[in-house]
């Protein structure tokens, strides 16, 4: 299956034809398909939402997704949806990165579910894992059932074999995997290690631009789905399926990756980071991080996101008379960090590429002491340029539930809380 370029735009009515002259016209389902192949619709949403929000695809494929023997449960020892197996903490969190395989272990394989709230079953909440693989998937299939998943690298580069086409992805750029779409991911470089968020709620979509205006933050035509790419090979393969929390796996006797064509606007795709378009401060004091949201999934409270995806790009800090790096604060919502490089500005040290930090609801949080005391005796006269980092936040509505074994994995830093315990006492009742 050969990557063969791209589409761009988010949520587009797309069309694409590995095969020239599949795709009918004026119907979507005509009684015999071009080439012999079988008309199917992919459905993201109910039959009946808005226009806005309706998304399907109609796929062109070799046999139907129906052909395969039944389920059978699999088993999996890290990657679940069990966000109540010990009480969440409202103690701040911080996580070295985990380590990369030693033993043969795909994407599936290498799936460590780290936190998360919510569940498929409520159809709200967000699912929040790492990969670290060393293989490429072979011979084997995946798809979620429970929500999209947003895969985020930190390291190595990805190829994911999907049934709409493929699409490659490296450190700095994400890709969103609809669910329900069937995919395989294979290495372009000998380990990797990621992140994923797997959003149990409402589609990913770009945040509204209000008072902004019509351009800024992540622009549509940067979003790109692939291009149809089919395989028809036989074998003895796995479909293995993520369904209400739990793994399946079913024998098929061929690649589920059949699409020759497809059109409609439920489809993966991929968009680079570095070209967020960053907007910020130009007078004084540092803007809430909303502001730097590339996709967000909204919940039934207008305002409230179910998980909103924002980062942390390099940019310039102007702000005058201003304490430029994120200000102390407390939050109605929860907030998941990761780090794919760099240093992050709220944290002079501690916070590594590959890492994760969590800060739940009213937990109190921001710069370390380090940073406190460098950025408040900064020069703030003359710009600031915050260059090579791209750190991300999973802010989500709902607490984050961290899992048993991300509260006992060897990386949990236990002495995170000391690195505000070196806060100094300023405070002179007579002097300003
Ligand atoms: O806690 C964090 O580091 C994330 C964050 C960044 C910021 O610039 C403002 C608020 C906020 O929660
Ligand atoms: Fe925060």
């Amino acid at each position: 299956m050969q990557s063969n370029g791209y589409q761009s735009g988010f949520g587009n009515e797309f069309a694409s034809e590995a095969i020239p002259g599949i795709l009918p016209a004026g119907q979507n389902s005509p009684q015999r398909v071009a080439h012999g192949l079988y008309a199917e619709q992919l459905s993201g949403s109910a039959f009946t939402a808005p226009r806005h929000t309706n998304r399907r695809s109609w796929l062109y494929r070799i046999r139907p997704a129906a052909m395969h023997r039944p389920f059978e449960p699999l088993a999996h020892a890290s990657f679940h949806n069990r966000f109540d197996e010990v009480p969440a903490t409202p103690n701040q969190l911080r996580w070295d990165p985990l380590p990369l395989p030693s033993q043969p272990t795909d994407f599936v394989d290498g799936l460590v579910t780290i936190a998360g709230n919510g569940g498929s079953a409520e159809q709200a909440g967000c699912g929040i894992h790492m990969y670290v693989t060393n293989r490429s998937m072979q011979g084997r299939f995946f798809y979620n059932a429970d929500g999209e998943l947003l895969i985020v690298p930190q390291l190595g580069r990805l190829r994911i074999a999907t049934e709409l086409g493929v699409l490659e992805i490296k450190p700095l750029e994400v890709a969103v995997i609809p669910r329900g779409v069937r995919f395989r991911v294979e290495l372009m470089d000998a380990e990797a290690r990621g992140y994923v968020a797997e959003n149990f709620g409402a589609l990913f979509r770009l945040p509204d631009l209000g008072p902004i205006g019509a351009n800024a933050m992540a622009l549509p035509r940067d979003f790109l789905a692939p291009l149809a790419a089919y395989e028809d090979v036989e074998g003895d393969f796995e479909l293995i399926v993520k369904f209400q929390g739990a793994l399946w796996k079913a024998g098929i006797d061929h690649s589920p990756l059949d699409v020759v064509a497809w059109h409609g606007n439920y489809a993966p795709y991929k968009y680079d980071l570095t070209c967020f378009n960053t907007v910020g401060s130009i007078s004084v004091d540092h803007p809430d991080p909303s502001i730097f949201t590339v996709l967000t999934s909204p919940s039934d409270t207008p305002g409230t996101a179910n998980v909103d995806f924002v980062i942390f790009p390099p940019r310039w800090l102007v702000a005058e008379h201003t304490f430029r790096p994120p200000y102390f604060h407390r939050n109605i919502a929860s907030e998941f960090m990761g780090l794919i490089e760099g240093v992050y500005d709220a944290k002079a040290g501690g916070f590594a590429p590959g890492g994760a930090s969590l800060h739940n609801c009213m937990s109190g949080h921001g710069p370390d002491a380090a940073t406190f005391e460098k950025a408040s005796k900064a020069d703030v006269s003359k710009p600031d340029h915050i260059t090579g980092t791209m750190a991300f936040m999973l802010e989500t509505r709902k607490v984050i539930h961290p899992t048993k074994q991300a509260l006992a994995a060897p990386q949990l830093q236990h002495d995170y809380y000391q690195c505000w315990q070196g806060i100094a006492k300023h405070f002179d009742a007579e002097h300003a």
